[in-house]
């Protein structure tokens, strides 16, 4: 009896300790970027799920913008298509094009699934739905990779009129062309242009890693807040390679334009975004404008 009375207080206590947080991002709208590794196992990809829909039910406006990379690039090797990137991004021709918006869409669906299953509701489009995403045709380094696209414009009043009737929006990053072609667009690029445009409070990109580490092979220089000035010198000193670069440039983009945090999180850790939100540590690192950048739960 003594054991399960101390084990229920824990639960309580826990639960008062999100309080001050919960006030904070009432009715705020978080922009969460689902893809990498945290996407390929069945157990983790419920538990982010689970997340958002809590964070949803505690009253925040929780919007996916999802990736699938990986996933994209096991359909290309069903069909003996080899996948190939240039500076991180899918060099897309038409059949490329075609299984990308195919795999994204099922992916999209699946997400949709697990959310109503929580009883929560949800509706999956892709930045084509409602001219949402309108993109013109990116150059890397002047060279054509194909149907890649660049954000141009974004109309965020379907996914405003999603929040405003209570549905969590699920978003593919497929945009259209002027020229009204398919595009595929880097789910990162999509995510920061969907936070900056609908005004989001926060985005938290889910990743492969623990988040910005000064040497990525030890976690133990994991660095938990970065200023733009820190984040702008670590790129120009050379301590941010790979993915992580276009990675950070949308957060400096993202704070830039209004977003008052951005975290990149370890997405292979259960229940990530709640450690995030509702403790003062936090996990990952968090991108700020400025150190003295404070939610009254965080000077309390
Ligand atoms: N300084 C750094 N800190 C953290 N990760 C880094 C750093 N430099 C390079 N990386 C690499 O960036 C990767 C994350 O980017 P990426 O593979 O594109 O993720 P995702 O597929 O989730 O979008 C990490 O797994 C890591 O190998
Ligand atoms: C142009 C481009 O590279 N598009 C990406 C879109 C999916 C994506 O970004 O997925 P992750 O976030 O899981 O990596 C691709 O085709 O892989």
């Amino acid at each position: 009896m003594e054991n399960y009375m101390k084990e229920i207080l824990l639960k309580a206590e826990t639960l008062i300790e999100a309080l001050p947080y919960i006030r904070d991002f009432n009715n705020k709208k978080v922009v969460v970027k689902y893809g990498g590794s945290a996407m390929l196992d069945k157990k983790l990809e419920e538990s982010v799920i689970k997340d958002v829909a809590l964070l949803k039910l505690v009253g925040m406006k929780p919007i996916i913008v999802h990736g699938g990379g990986k996933e994209i690039s096991k359909w290309l090797n069903v069909v003996g298509k080899e996948a190939k990137f240039v500076q991180g991004l899918r060099v897309t021709d038409d059949e490329t094009m075609e299984i990308a918006e195919m795999v994204l869409n099922r992916v999209n669906k699946n997400l949709v699934q697990m959310i109503e299953q929580l009883g929560v509701k949800a509706v999956g489009i892709s930045g084509k739905d409602g001219g949402t995403l309108k993109v013109n045709k990116k150059l890397v380094a002047g060279e054509d990779i194909g149907f890649v696209g660049d954000i141009k414009e974004v109309d965020a009043s379907l996914i405003d009129t999603l929040l405003d009737n209570d549905f969590i929006p699920v978003i593919a990053p497929i945009g259209l062309g002027y020229d009204y072609q398919s595009y595929n667009i880097n789910a990162d690029d999509a995510a920061c242009a969907v936070a900056t445009a609908i005004g989001a409070e926060k985005l938290a990109f889910l990743t492969d890693i623990e988040g910005v580490c000064k040497d990525p092979a030890d976690k133990s220089t994991l660095i938990s807040v970065l200023t733009l000035d820190e984040a702008r010198s670590l790129i120009d000193d050379g301590y941010i390679g790979g993915g992580m670069l276009p990675k950070i440039k949308n957060c400096i983009d993202a704070v830039e334009n209004g977003v008052s945090r951005v975290h990149i999180l370890d997405g292979r850790r259960d229940h990530c975004l709640l450690l995030e939100f509702f403790t003062k540590k936090g996990i990952g690192t968090a991108i700020i404008d400025d150190k003295k950048t404070l939610y009254p739960h965080e000077s309390e």
